[in-house]
């Protein structure tokens, strides 16, 4: 059937999608990824000060998420939090399917790789890599997938789940039809796109698991990383 995406539709995507270009990770703070210090310590503390400007960088694009800002108080932070990884997860994947300028891939993988992570984690987290780079997704549907993510009805502690689900609805009509639009040839392309989700909630398990290693040998998060992902 013929497929068309609304007014409303149209104009939900320009938020969206200038939210997403314009909250990224400053780039003096991406550029550090070019410093010469490769030793594990040195890694994790750079990867830790990444996390934390982009988490900053997650708040402020979630505050432009059309009635994000109406939801329950209680409701947004525990949104976040149960979010954080997952969102953070996509957007270190877009800097690994994008070409970066001056192969900041090759240096975030390296560095992500000697940071004391265990092997056994890294395996899952470079497949999800791989898989998200085989979609080549366009910005929009990036900037969908990524609000889609974060309003996830049933993260822990969140009490009008109702609410959130009618907010993800209208994002993800708005990604089916985009998909059948961008992707004609493949109808499937829209269902491969919600099965990654389903990729990054395993990955949440191999990240909590990541920190409690990470903690075991004593290795320090800032408050806002204490904050979001309740440690220390
Ligand atoms: C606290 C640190 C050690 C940490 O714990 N878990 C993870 C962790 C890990 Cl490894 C993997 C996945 C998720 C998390 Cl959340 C991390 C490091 O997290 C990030 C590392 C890099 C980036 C990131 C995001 C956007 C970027 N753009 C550019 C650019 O060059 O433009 C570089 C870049 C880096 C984001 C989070």
């Amino acid at each position: 059937e013929k497929i068309e995406i609304t007014k409303e539709q149209q104009a939900l995507m320009k938020i969206i999608l200038d939210a997403y270009n314009r909250h990224q990770i400053p780039q003096d703070v991406a550029k550090k990824l070019l410093q010469d210090q490769y030793s594990a310590e040195e890694n994790f503390l750079l990867l830790t000060e990444m996390a934390t400007s982009q988490v900053q960088v997650l708040v402020e694009f979630t505050k432009n998420i059309p009635g994000f800002l109406s939801l329950d108080h209680e409701d947004q932070i525990a949104l976040l939090k149960g979010s954080a990884v997952e969102a953070m997860f996509l957007r270190s994947a877009q800097v690994f399917s994008r070409k970066m300028p001056k192969g900041h891939t090759e240096v975030l993988e390296a560095r992500i790789r000697k940071s004391g992570i265990s092997e056994e984690f890294m395996t899952p987290m470079f497949n999800f890599y791989k898989s998200i780079g085989e979609l080549h997704m366009v910005q929009e549907e990036q900037a969908l997938l990524t609000a889609i993510t974060i309003l996830t009805p049933d993260r822990p502690h969140v009490k009008d789940q109702h609410a959130v689900e009618r907010l993800q609805e209208s994002m993800l009509d708005v990604l089916r039809k985009l998909c059948a639009l961008q992707h004609p040839q493949e109808p499937q392309y829209f269902a491969r796109l919600l099965g990654r989700l389903t990729e990054l909630r395993t990955l949440n398990h191999y990240h909590t698991e990541m920190l409690t290693s990470w903690r075991m040998n004593d290795h320090k998060f800032t408050p806002l990383l204490c904050e979001i992902w309740d440690v220390q």
